[in-house]
C-alpha cells in the first residue's frame, strides 16, 4: 500500500501523527499495524509509558520492518510524555531529526494516561515548529469498554450532576483522561470491533458521538487494521489549532497523574499460561486494575509469554524466543487508580 504525503502546510518539516488514547485501547497494536502497511517511507516512533518499565516499545521492536528499524524507536518510559516534554520530548525529536537519511514520518504513541494538548501545544516552541508539525492527533478508543459502558459511563447522568452543583467541575479521573484525548482528536479510531455485535457497535459509537465537540470522524477497527491513508498525510498543522480544543485541564498551570499508580511486579517462571491467565484477570477484577502487560517465563518454554490485560480481559501468546544471554524473567507492569492495594495484587499474582 502506497500512501502519499504531500500535505500543504509541511514547509519541508517532518509531519507527526500523535495517537493518543486510554490505557489498553489499541494503540501499539494500530501503530504496529500503520508500520508494517507504510512501506517505503521512512518512519521514526516516540513510544511514551506511564511506569517505569517500557513494553510497548519492545512489542514495536519486535515488528522487525525494514523501514522502522530498532534505531528509530525511542522509547520514553518514566512518566507521561504531557509532563516531562521539556525534558524527553525534544531531545527525542532532535534524535529522530540527525538520522540519514531524513525520517519521512514520526509516530508518537502518548501513555494512555497521557494528555495530548501540552504535548502537541509544545510543537508552537520555536525550536520544535521550524523542525516538524503536527499532521494529526489520532485517538484510539476501546470500542468493546465503551459499548459495556464501562468508559464514559453515565455521562448524561453527570452532566445533569454538574448542572445541578456548581462545585462540581471534575469528572472522575478515568473520564477526564478520556474525556481530554477525545476532545484534541482530529480522528477516532474504534477499535475492538471484532468483539462487537452490531448493537454493541451502535452504542460504542453513540457514547463517542456524545463526547466529540466537533465533526470528527470514527474509524472502526479490529486489531488494528485500519488503511493508513484514511490516518496518515492530513496535513492538518495541528499545533496551530490547539487551543481552540478545549480540555479539563486547560486551566491548570500544572497538572499531575497523582490519581494512578503504576508498579512493577516480579514473578518466578510460571508452569502454565492459561493459570497465570486465569490468575491475573482475577486479580484485575478484584482489585480494580486497569492495565497488566508484561514478558513472562513459562519453565521449559523456549519463548517469552506476552500478557496483556485490559482490565479483567487477558490476552497471552508466545511473540518470540528467548534471545541467547538474555535474562529469562518474569515482569508485569500493573496501572490502577490511585490507592490500589499492592500488596495484596503481588499476593494474588504470585498465588
Ligand atoms: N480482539 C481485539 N483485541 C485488540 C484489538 N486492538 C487491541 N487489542 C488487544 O488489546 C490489548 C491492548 O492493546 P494495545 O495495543 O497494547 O493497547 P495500548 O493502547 O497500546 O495500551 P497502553 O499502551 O498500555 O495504553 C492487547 O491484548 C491487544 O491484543 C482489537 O481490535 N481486537
Amino acid at each position: 500500500m502506497s500512501v502519499d504525503f504531500a500535505p500543504a502546510t509541511d514547509f519541508g518539516r517532518v509531519p507527526c501523527t500523535v495517537v493518543t488514547g486510554f490505557l489498553g485501547a489499541g494503540k501499539t497494536t494500530l501503530i504496529r499495524n500503520l508500520i508494517e502497511n507504510l512501506k517505503g517511507k521512512r518512519l521514526a516512533i516516540i513510544v511514551n509509558e506511564f511506569g517505569d518499565v517500557g513494553i510497548d516499545g519492545d512489542v514495536l521492536k519486535g515488528c522487525g520492518i525494514e523501514s522502522c528499524p530498532e534505531d528509530n524507536i525511542i522509547e520514553l518510559a518514566n512518566g507521561c510524555i504531557c509532563c516531562t516534554v521539556a525534558d524527553d520530548f525534544v531531545p527525542a525529536i532532535d534524535r529522530i531529526l540527525a538520522i540519514e537519511p531524513r525520517v519521512d514520518h514520526i509516530l508518537i504513541e502518548t501513555s494512555g494516561l497521557a494528555l495530548p494538548k501540552p504535548l502537541v501545544q509544545a510543537f508552537q516552541w520555536p525550536d520544535v515548529k521550524a523542525r516538524v508539525t503536527v499532521d494529526g492527533v489520532i485517538a484510539v478508543v476501546d470500542g468493546l469498554a465503551l459499548s459495556e459502558g464501562r468508559v464514559a459511563d453515565d455521562h448524561d447522568a453527570l452532566d445533569a450532576q454538574r448542572q445541578a452543583d456548581g462545585s462540581i467541575d471534575h469528572d472522575d479521573p478515568v473520564e477526564e483522561v478520556f474525556e481530554d484525548q477525545v476532545a484534541c482528536a482530529d480522528m477516532i479510531v474504534l477499535t475492538k470491533t471484532d468483539l462487537l455485535d452490531q448493537a454493541g457497535l451502535a452504542a460504542a459509537k453513540g457514547r463517542i458521538q456524545a463526547h466529540l465537540p466537533r465533526a470528527v470522524k470514527i474509524v472502526p477497527a479490529a486489531n488494528g487494521v485500519v488503511d493508513p491513508a484514511v490516518l496518515i498525510g492530513l496535513g492538518l498543522a495541528v499545533e496551530d489549532d490547539i487551543e481552540n480544543r478545549k480540555t479539563h485541564h486547560d486551566d491548570e498551570e500544572d497538572h499531575d497523574h497523582d490519581e494512578f499508580d503504576s508498579f512493577v511486579v516480579d514473578l518466578a517462571a510460571v508452569s502454565n499460561a492459561d493459570e497465570l491467565a486465569a490468575r491475573i484477570s482475577a486479580t484485575a477484577e478484584a482489585q480494580n486494575v486497569l492495565r497488566i502487560k508484561g514478558f513472562v517465563e513459562v519453565a521449559d518454554k523456549p519463548m517469552r509469554l506476552q500478557v496483556q490485560a485490559v482490565g479483567s480481559r487477558v490476552n497471552h501468546y508466545f511473540d518470540r524466543a528467548w534471545a541467547p544471554g538474555e535474562t529469562r524473567q518474569s515482569r508485569l507492569v500493573v496501572i490502577g487508580e490511585k490507592g490500589i492495594d499492592r500488596a495484596a495484587i503481588e499476593r494474588m499474582l504470585a498465588a
